[in-house]
């Protein structure tokens, strides 16, 4: 078992759209970002990067880079999800907080639970998103998202580590390495790899 956690803020810009957790929200004000500063999908990219020690969101995406100006944060989160797969482990659970005056979040969970759930592959059973409000903190005009990710090694049949393989040549070369039983995770509802191509 590994666990990631992942924190990440934004500030709230007018006439920009509000996307939490991969959900549009209907609001008059976005939150302020290279990216589309979705915050909580930021945070659980953090995390999951985090489990596997795999450094962290701007180690991929760096905000100087032009390719992710105003990119749907469902990219970062796949590329994260490629890196858990890699070290050859998977979701158990995920579970978050949102910190935010508005909007309220709870009457929205349920979308916003089934949307992080798709994005990650996993039932949301195992998701969690709370929310509650900046009392006392003066950070009215932010949104706060934090992130706690366990994840569980993905076995092999025979109780060995699997290692995701993209294909026949890597798994070739895997094969070699005493120890280690080579295992095509794509089967288990990971997300096809990211492909910077797919972006101009
Ligand atoms: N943006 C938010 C903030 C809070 N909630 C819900 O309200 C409850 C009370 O929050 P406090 O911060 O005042 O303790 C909280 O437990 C949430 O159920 C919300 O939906 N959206
Ligand atoms: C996501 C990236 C992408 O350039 O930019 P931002 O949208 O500004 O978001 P942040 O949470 O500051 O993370 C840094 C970057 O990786």
């Amino acid at each position: 078992m590994r666990i990631g956690y992942g924190f990440d803020s934004h500030a709230f810009k007018p006439g920009v759209p509000l996307i939490i957790g991969g959900l549009p929200i209907d609001y008059p004000e976005g939150l302020a970002g290279h990216s589309d500063g979705d915050v909580l999908l930021h945070a659980i990219t953090d995390a999951l990067l985090g489990a596997v020690s795999a450094g962290d969101i701007g180690t991929f995406f760096p905000p100087s880079d032009p390719r992710w100006k105003g990119a749907a944060s469902d990219i970062f989160l796949r590329t994260a999800l490629e890196e858990v797969a890699t070290a050859g482990y998977r979701i158990v659970n995920i579970d978050t907080v949102l910190v935010l005056a508005k909007p309220k979040i709870v009457p929205i969970a349920g979308d916003m639970r089934a949307r992080v759930a798709e994005l990650l592959g996993v039932s949301p059973r195992d998701v969690g998103i709370k929310a509650k409000t900046p009392e006392g903190l003066n950070q009215d005009g932010v949104a706060v998202a934090h992130a706690t990710v366990l994840l569980e090694e993905i076995k092999t049949p025979e109780g060995k580590l699997a290692i995701a393989v993209e294909d026949d040549v890597d798994a070739a070369v895997k094969n070699l390495v005493d120890g280690i039983e080579v295992h095509d995770t794509r089967a288990l509802g990971r997300k096809p790899a990211f492909d910077t191509d797919d972006l101009t």
